[in-house]
């Protein structure tokens, strides 16, 4: 099988190839680093509420550990909306469509309660290091420019230019970082060939009985609705209380909400590329199931909502986050509030999900309050023509040979990436790690940690995409083989 297939040209570059071997001291190095970045407590609380000390210190510290980077001619730093940070790559051929590496600086809190070690110690135990940020997400930020700084200290001069832009506010919008060198780019009149993200990972265990792990390139990304309920009752004695109080009326509410889940979506949307790209790495009866899905579709369906994780996948969620009501232990209370985060399936809008909410919640007493919503994302290419796609694809290939399939998919969680949707349609959400379900719980969880191992492979893989990046000719189709 040939590994390239869909890339053509990838042999005949001008330059020879620079081996992503790294010597000892520079592992323990950019092991360090990590640590360091690690330490920095880079937390956004709230939309208000950010560490601008620590985002400032962040700025500093990459200055300091990856000198080269800023000091090379070809290479222009710019930072935007204070504390974010873009940097600009020439490369030496300016007919080739730029590209953009995306990583965010900021994570979220980390109360040390539950954690083996504390989250901002960055400490190494058993093979791990430690701490809030070592998954989600400056594991991505550090190899980055880790990849770079390696990369340029072997005198390496990129053909194809690219950005790398470092968002400070993911954790709470993107507007102030993100969006901005968004609009930045876009005033310049810049294009993108394709974006590459957080959101993704390299999957193993999800998904029962699938024994080996796959890579999910994410295509997509959910849409979202904060949406705040509010019932106001006469508010008086609470010796004398009316039959229903506006706590009880929203209770009611958001409870209806719980318990009837949004309709079950499985059917559209990259995850049935994906089912029918994994269906022979099951084992029988399971891969005829899912080889047939003429047939099988409403159990497979069924079959998905059964866990929580995939459960997502197939529908818009419902999540009761916060609950407000009440002013005194004798008081009627006039007022309760309640917040809805919904995450919404690619093939629903918002404006579905509210009519779906209204006519489940069906109580005109019950009023809605959108905060904010946007769409899902749409869906971006992975055919024989999609250069981030096949570029990806390649590199996973070459980095983990062990990995037998890549398949498209739904980031179910929000990231910066949805900002630059003026500049491309190739938005491409993956991370080279393995992810397993204990993983995927200490995100935004206690104990996130990263192997060293780990992040010297993720430091491997985008010293080799960048490289892979280079290649002069777009994607051409291929025949696939019987
Ligand atoms: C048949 C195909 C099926 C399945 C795949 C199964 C499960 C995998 C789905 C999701 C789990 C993986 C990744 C999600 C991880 C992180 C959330 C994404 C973005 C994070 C943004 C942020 O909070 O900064
Ligand atoms: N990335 C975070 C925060 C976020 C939410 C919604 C929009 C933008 C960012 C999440 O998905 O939960
Ligand atoms: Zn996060
Ligand atoms: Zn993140």
């Amino acid at each position: 099988v040939s590994r390239s297939k869909g890339l053509r040209g990838t042999e005949s570059q001008r330059e020879p190839r620079i081996p992503s071997q790294f010597s000892q001291e520079q592992r323990i190095a950019m092991k360090e680093a990590l640590k360091g970045a690690i330490q920095i407590p880079t937390v956004s609380f709230s939309p208000k509420e950010l560490n601008t000390t620590a985002l400032a210190e962040f700025g500093e510290y990459i200055h300091k550990v990856f000198p080269t980077v800023f000091h090379t001619s070809f290479i222009r730093h710019e930072v935007v909306g204070n504390y974010s940070h873009l940097f600009t790559i020439k490369g030496s051929d300016p007919s080739m469509q730029p590209y953009m590496l995306l990583a965010h600086i900021d994570v979220v809190p980390a109360p040390d309660k539950g954690w083996d070690v504390p989250p901002f110690s960055g400490l190494e135990r058993d093979g791990f290091i430690y701490g809030r940020g070592t998954l989600d997400n400056k594991n991505s930020l550090m190899a980055i420019l880790q990849a770079l700084e390696l990369l340029l200290i072997r005198n390496y001069i990129p053909r194809r230019s690219f950005f790398i832009a470092l968002g400070h506010d993911e954790e709470i919008s993107g507007i102030n970082g993100a969006q901005k060198i968004s609009a930045l780019l876009q005033a310049r009149g810049v294009q993108l060939a394709f974006v590459v993200d957080e959101g993704s990972f390299i999957l193993d265990g999800f998904i029962p009985y699938l024994k080996k792990p796959f890579a999910m390139v994410s295509v997509s990304e959910k849409g979202a609705i904060n949406l705040m309920l509010q019932v106001n009752t006469t508010t008086g004695h609470s010796s004398a209380p009316p039959k229903e109080t506006s706590i009880g009326i929203l209770a009611a509410a958001v409870s209806r909400l719980e318990q009837t889940p949004m309709p079950n979506m499985f059917g559209s949307g990259p995850l049935m590329t994906a089912v029918e790209q994994l269906a022979n790495e099951f084992p029988f009866p399971t891969n005829i199931v899912l080889n047939n899905l003429w047939l099988f579709r409403p159990l497979v369906s069924r079959l998905m909502e059964r866990n929580y994780v995939t459960n997502s996948l197939v529908r818009t969620t419902t999540a009761l986050t916060m609950f407000n009501a009440g002013v005194k232990v004798n008081v009627i209370p006039p007022v309760a509030e309640a917040i809805i985060n919904f995450r919404l399936h690619p093939a629903q809008t918002v404006q579905e999900v509210l009519k779906l909410a209204k006519d489940i919640v069906a109580d005109d007493r019950v009023q809605f309050h959108v905060l904010d919503a946007f769409d899902p994302l749409p869906i971006s290419p992975s055919d024989d023509q999609a250069l981030g796609y096949q570029l990806l694809r390649q590199t996973i290939h070459s980095v983990f040979p062990e990995v037998n399939i890549v398949a498209p998919g739904t980031c179910i969680g929000n990231t910066d990436s949805r900002h630059y949707l003026n500049l491309t349609t190739g938005i491409y959400r993956f991370n080279p790690i393995y992810l397993q379900p204990q993983d995927f719980s200490s995100i935004h969880g206690i104990n996130e940690k990263i192997s060293v191992q780990a992040y010297e492979t993720q430091v491997k893989f985008i010293f080799e995409f960048i490289q892979n990046g280079d290649t002069d000719v777009e994607p051409v189709p291929h025949l696939h083989e019987l």
